[in-house]
Formats: structure tokens, C-alpha cells, sequence
């Protein structure tokens, strides 16, 4: 998937939330944070981990918003640290129950966050890919979420979330 589309989406997001709510410290940690934080809601909302219920996962349309919202930090963080030159989605293989995928995800995200080098940049992507492709979302089908996404974040701002 050709991703810079999507970094160019995103700077200009970022952008235009940095000048509305008048950010100008080095905001790196905090959308870390925020990115662990939206892995946890996406797990949440598959109930991939809860062996001691017996309700299903939320609809896909839920859960495909919650993979963008991920989506979202992880483009942000990549423009943070000026490795938006990622041109497409690096992709390998990793089929794991989507319990380890998300153990995994969560322990490459803090190694990035310790450590923000293109490789492990890369790594992040991978596991987000294996996420996705588990949860069955196409390509294209997360493009279009995303931008769905993107114009969503917009109209919040606008409206003086
Ligand atoms: O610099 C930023 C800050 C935020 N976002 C986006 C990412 C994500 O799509 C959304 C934040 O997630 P969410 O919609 O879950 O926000 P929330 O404040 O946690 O929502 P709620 O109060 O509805 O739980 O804002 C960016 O793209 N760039």
C-alpha cells in the first residue's frame, strides 16, 4: 500500500490541530502514549483477550475505526521523527492468535518510543499489518477508514472539541 498519501494527510492534520489548540512543546511521548492507548481500545474492542465472557466482538465498522485511530498516531509519530519517507507498507508474514499480535505490537511500539530509528519504525507497521490482515480489512478498505477518519478529526476541531 502507497502510504504517502496518507503522510501528507496527516501532516496536515497534525498541523491544523498544533495551531488550534496552540501546541508548540515536542509532543513525541504524548501521541506514544496515545498510540498504546489506541491499541489497548482496538484489543478492547475485538474481545480477542476476554476468555471469561461470553459476548462477541463489536461490529467491523467499530473496529476498523479504532485500527485508524491507530493508524492516525503511527503516520503522526513517523512525521515526528522525519521517517515519512516510508513509501509503502512494509508487510511479512506473522500469524499469531490476535492475543500475541497485540502483545507484540504493544512491545514494538515501546521499543520505538525508546529507540525511533527506521527499522523499528518499520517493525510497528509489520505488526499493524498482521493486525489488520487477522481482523480481515483490505487495503483498501483501511484507506477509505482512514480518510473517513482524517475528515472526522476536522469537523471535532472544528467544532471545539
Ligand atoms: O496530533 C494529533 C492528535 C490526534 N489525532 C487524531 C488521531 C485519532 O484519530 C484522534 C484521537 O482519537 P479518538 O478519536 O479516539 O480521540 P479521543 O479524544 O480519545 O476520543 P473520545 O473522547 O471520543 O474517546 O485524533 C491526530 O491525528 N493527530
Amino acid at each position: 500500500m502507497q502510504l504517502q498519501q496518507l503522510f501528507t494527510m496527516q501532516k496536515s492534520l497534525d498541523s491544523y490541530i498544533q495551531k488550534e489548540k496552540n501546541v508548540s512543546h515536542d509532543v513525541f511521548f504524548e501521541k506514544g502514549l496515545a498510540l498504546l492507548v489506541e491499541l489497548a481500545e482496538l484489543a478492547n474492542e475485538t474481545r480477542c483477550f476476554k476468555f471469561w465472557s461470553a459476548k462477541g466482538p463489536s461490529d467491523k465498522e467499530t473496529i476498523l475505526e479504532e485500527y485508524v485511530d491507530s493508524i492516525h498516531f503511527l503516520l503522526s509519530l513517523g512525521i515526528e521523527k522525519q521517517l515519512d519517507d516510508l513509501e509503502n507498507w512494509p508487510v511479512e508474514d506473522r500469524e499469531e492468535s490476535l492475543t500475541q499480535l497485540f502483545l507484540h505490537t504493544h512491545a514494538s511500539i515501546q521499543h520505538f518510543l525508546e529507540e525511533p530509528s527506521k527499522p523499528l519504525y518499520e517493525e510497528v507497521w509489520k505488526w499493524y499489518g498482521a493486525i489488520g490482515t487477522s481482523l480481515g480489512f483490505t487495503h483498501q478498505q483501511i484507506v477509505q477508514a482512514y480518510i473517513d477518519k482524517n475528515e472526522k478529526n476536522y469537523e471535532r476541531q472544528r467544532s471545539g472539541y
